[in-house]
């Protein structure tokens, strides 16, 4: 469970970004978060892993009051939330398996279960073929699959994805699309900011929609409800 109670975000700058949202999404649902440009979209689900802080109000993730998270315990709270991101983020160097394995929060795992959990979100994301490939050896919507990939390696209960099409070409923001409905069926809650109205008007979901830092419509089966 994500709740929010009354929470605000002020940046140093002065700019007011969040001011005054409360919501609950539960285990297992999946969220669209909309909005106009500098709505407070990034704002708000940068909160929820920890990148920024509220100045105000409480956050919590499964019973963990964020606000109160010592910074030694926050690797703890990222083990148990994936994150995606529109320019994906891989490590240039590293290549498809060690981007993910390296993402594997290991305590004393034998090597062979490694392996084999690495190989297993690889053949989820169906790139198992491709394992020993370099991120720029491959097309954008394979490195967002690497993405995802490193993002649910430590099996997490939330997976927040900030634009994760935003990058994509239609087609491959479908096959995206298809493996977040994948994620969700197994039980992993998403919440996912996005500008794509086919898509948020075709896999219908919940809609939060965010306009000056508040929340202006939250609806269980809703629309895009914007103009591009
Ligand atoms: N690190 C920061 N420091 C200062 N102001 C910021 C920072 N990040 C965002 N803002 C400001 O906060 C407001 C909300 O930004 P945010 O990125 O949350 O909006 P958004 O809805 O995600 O926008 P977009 O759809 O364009 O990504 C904007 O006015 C932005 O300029």
């Amino acid at each position: 469970m994500i709740e929010m109670l009354d929470v605000y975000k002020k940046y140093p700058n002065g700019v007011l970004a969040v001011n005054g949202i409360s919501i609950k999404i539960k285990q297992g649902e999946f969220v669209y978060v909309v909005g106009p440009s500098g709505a407070g979209k990034s704002t708000f689900i940068k909160m929820m892993y920890r990148e920024e802080k509220p100045t105000k109000g409480v956050i919590m993730i499964n019973g963990i009051n964020l606000s109160k998270l010592k910074e030694k315990k926050v690797p703890l709270l990222r083990r148990n939330i994936g994150v995606v991101f529109q320019d994906f983020k891989l490590l240039p160097k590293l290549s498809v398996y060690e981007n993910v394995a390296f993402a594997l929060e290991v305590i004393e795992e034998n090597p062979r279960h490694i392996k084999k959990r690495v190989m297993d979100v690889l053949d989820l994301v169906k790139l198992k073929h491709k394992a020993r490939f370099l991120p720029d050896e491959l097309s954008g919507g394979e490195q967002q699959r690497v993405s995802i990939a490193r993002s649910i390696v430590n099996a997490p209960g939330v997976m927040i994805a900030d634009e994760p099409t935003g990058n994509l070409d239609p087609e491959t923001s479908w096959e995206i699309m298809r493996i977040f409905e994948e994620i969700n069926n197994r039980g992993t809650t998403i919440v996912m900011a996005t500008h794509n109205r086919e898509i948020v008007n075709t896999i219908k979901k919940r809609v939060i929609a965010v306009e000056n830092g508040k929340i202006a419509r939250d609806e269980v089966r809703g629309d895009y409800g914007y103009e591009v």
